[in-house]
């Protein structure tokens, strides 16, 4: 099973390329849904927020009812040192979350799945995808689609896009660019093109459904990474 990562920047349209990847019927895992789902009042994250940030990041600031998500990302975007413990909760456990849903899909004998990670270069699961996708746009078209699509004031969208790397850091370490520069259609036809590029060859898709082989792939992918270098230890230091 050949797994890729889908990286950029917020709002750089990746649920937007997202759906056209859909569209095409491959499986793809979506990061921001699962840092939704961990965060419920039934998950233990959820009590650990809780007990760092107090009451006042839920909804009528009441315990058991959902986060407010606004209030928090007021808390969490501007402050680096917050955003590290908020990381620190959440993030481990949408891991847990894609090695489950990743299991899963190789089970079932999947060839392809995408793993859509706003932070996948400044995290840790760069180390497993064999292949980056950036969906990049100009910073000044991140900063007009958050504030068209959240309603967010410049100074909030401007927390959140200064919050990760910048976008262009992000791209050098491609092995895919969409440039998301111009309408939706175009959009969709770039994603078309990349996807058509990286669908794996079917040989490969059957023996990696065995074992041993899967253990050489993912040793494989692990190692090309490794030689390709950290990339949390170039450039920004978010
Ligand atoms: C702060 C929260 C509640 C704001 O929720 P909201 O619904 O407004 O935004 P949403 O979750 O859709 O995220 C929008 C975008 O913000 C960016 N973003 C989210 N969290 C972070 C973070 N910790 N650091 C940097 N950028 C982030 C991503 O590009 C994401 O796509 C939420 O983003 C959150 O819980 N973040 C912490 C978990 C996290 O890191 N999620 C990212 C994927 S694992
Ligand atoms: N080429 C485009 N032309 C016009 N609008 C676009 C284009 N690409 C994306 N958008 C719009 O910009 C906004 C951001 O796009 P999208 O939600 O896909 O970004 P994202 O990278 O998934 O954001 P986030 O990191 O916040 O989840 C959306 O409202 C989307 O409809």
């Amino acid at each position: 099973m050949k797994v890729v990562g889908l990286t950029g920047g917020i709002a750089s349209g990746k649920s937007t390329v997202v759906s056209t990847i859909v569209s095409l019927d491959i499986p793809v895992i979506d990061c921001d849904k699962l840092a939704r789902i961990v965060v419920e009042p039934t998950h233990p994250a959820y009590k650990k927020l809780v007990a760092h940030f107090g009451v006042e990041i839920l909804q009528n600031q009441e315990m058991g009812q959902p986060l407010d998500r606004y209030k928090f990302g007021t808390i969490i975007f501007p402050n680096p040192a917050q955003r590290k413990v908020a990381n620190s909760i959440i993030h481990p456990a949408v891991r847990d979350e894609i090695l489950k849903r990743l299991f899963k899909l190789w089970i079932k004998g999947t060839s392809l799945v995408v793993i859509d990670v706003p932070l996948l270069l400044e995290g840790e699961l760069w180390r497993i995808v064999s292949e980056v996708i950036v969906v990049y746009c100009p910073p000044e078209t991140q900063l007009a689609r958050i504030k068209a699509r959240d309603g967010l004031s410049e100074e909030d969208a401007l927390a959140r896009i200064n919050a990760q790397r910048p976008l262009i850091e992000k791209v050098d370490y491609a092995d895919h660019v969409i440039q998301n520069i111009s309408d939706l259609d175009s959009l969709k036809q770039s994603t078309i093109e990349v996807m058509n590029k990286i669908k794996p060859n079917p040989i490969w898709t059957i023996l990696g459904y065995f074992p041993p082989f899967t253990f050489l792939m993912a040793s494989w992918v692990i190692a090309k990474r490794h030689l390709k270098g950290d990339p949390r230890k170039t450039k920004s230091k978010v």
